[in-house]
């Protein structure tokens, strides 16, 4: 698996340089056309091993190196071997061989020679140098010391089972479209097809092992979609009616839009500012046989906006994702403290914004994917200052039948059973 540690390497030094994994992935794979399907997959999965445990990779590489690797593919090549080694499924020295003939393939004639020296050594002394490393916290939890210090602060009771659950593999869930099934009879068909899988309540099917969407019955037939059950709580909490007119107005890809749609027969607009990422928002909607306005706009502006006021609004705001920081285990690394302060305020000039569209008696639902209070608790609790007809409703999170393993106020935490999400709901008197 030289090639796949290969691989891993290119993507992992990417991320590294600033890039994110998503894209940082499919260009590694690019670059090597003979990779076979399983050395494509083993590429993946090393990639996310190396980023899950890149605080402690990183610190035995220190200890096992007088000064730095410079060359940025020897230095992530030696990670990825070292986070296999660490905590991966294959032998010692399978890993150890795989990676000298993988650093042979750099073209950097030193290279094979210290990747065989570190690695050995790391062999010989890694009892020794375990006590060493062990010491911080970063390496002990696999984050930078700020994102734990954050948590530590935000959530004294629960920041290191936040901090576990985010490094560990996420489930697959599954939303069911009610206009074309049931929880029931797709239960019935995931079994027909020997897949294991567990109903959570809801609409929310969890799978026991992810799969490629194509292997799932009656997928192109739009009897389901794939979100994580957290995710799912927006539509029951939005209290849409049939008839309503509703702004989604972050909803590429289309996740919460097409569940607004799959509950209830209502004038939906869909809005994004990214033109290429509202593609796949057209797509879900044809997949799943349902009907939407689709626009692309700036939400912190008016320039799309008719003068309509909404009965509901979306608002799934852009934010810093550390509560799917399971599903993109490069965002530990690529964001900064000060990225908070960026995201509130974008959040907050498209939260001012949609409360003009919204009319009197309606909804909003300010949603994210962040666990951090910057972008939750505390910009709401400033949105109400300013906003004297503006009332904040309780999420309630036992109203549907959707799970929620733990939550403080609309803040679900991440648990094996959904991602970490915030919702409050305001509406205008
Ligand atoms: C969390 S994602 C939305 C996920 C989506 N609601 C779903 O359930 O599939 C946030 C989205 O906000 C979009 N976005 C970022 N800034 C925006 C803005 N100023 N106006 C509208 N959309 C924006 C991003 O392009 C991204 O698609």
């Amino acid at each position: 698996m030289q090639v796949a540690q290969l691989i891993a390497a290119s993507a992992v030094a990417e991320v590294l340089a600033g890039h994110n994994l998503t894209v940082s992935m499919p260009k590694a794979l690019r670059r090597v056309k003979s990779a076979t399907p399983q050395q494509q997959a083993a590429a993946q999965d090393y990639s996310y091993l190396t980023l899950r445990l890149y605080a402690e990779a990183a610190a035995y590489l220190q200890a096992l190196t007088a000064k730095p690797v410079t060359d940025a593919r020897v230095h992530a090549l030696l990670l990825v071997a070292l986070s296999q080694l660490l905590h991966g499924a294959e032998d010692d020295f399978t890993v150890v061989n795989q990676a000298v003939e993988a650093a042979g393939k750099t073209g950097l004639r030193w290279a094979k020679g210290l990747v065989n020296a570190v690695l050995r050594n790391f062999l010989r002394q890694r009892s020794a140098l375990q006590a060493q490393v062990s010491q911080s916290e970063a390496v002990q939890f696999n984050y930078p010391q700020w994102w734990i210090d954050t948590l530590k602060q935000q959530y004294p009771q629960h920041w290191q089972s936040i901090l576990t659950i985010g490094n560990s593999h996420p489930p697959m869930t599954l939303r069911i479209n009610l206009r074309k099934t049931d929880v029931a009879s797709y239960m019935q068909a995931l079994d027909d097809a020997g897949i294991a899988a567990q109903a959570l309540g809801g609409t929310a099917i969890q799978l026991q092992q992810p799969l490629p969407v194509h292997k799932l019955p009656y997928f192109d037939q739009g009897w389901l979609s794939v979100q994580d059950a957290g995710a799912q709580w927006a539509v029951p909490l939005l209290d849409v009616q049939a008839g309503m007119r509703v702004l989604d107005a972050c909803s590429a890809p289309g996740g919460k839009t097409c569940h607004l749609l799959e509950a209830s027969d209502i004038d939906l607009l869909a809005l994004d500012v990214e033109a290429e990422r509202l593609r796949r928002v057209h797509d879900n909607l044809q997949r799943l046989g349902l009907q939407a306005k689709v626009r692309t706009g700036d939400a912190a502006k008016a320039d799309w906006f008719d003068g309509q006021l909404f009965d509901r609004i979306l608002a799934d705001v852009p934010c810093s994702a550390s509560g799917i920081v399971r599903r993109h285990v490069d965002m530990k690394w690529l964001r900064r403290p000060q990225d908070l302060t960026v995201f509130a305020q974008m959040q907050q000039q498209i939260l001012l914004n949609l409360w003009h569209m919204l009319a009197k008696g309606g909804k909003l639902l300010y949603v994210t994917c962040s666990i951090f209070q910057q972008e939750n608790e505390m910009q709401i609790q400033q949105f109400l200052t300013m906003h004297a007809d503006a009332v904040r409703l309780p999420v309630q999170f036992d109203a549907s039948g959707l799970p929620c393993q733990q939550s403080i106020g609309g803040q679900l935490l991440p648990t094996a059973a959904h991602d970490g999400l915030f919702y409050a709901l305001l509406q205008k008197h």
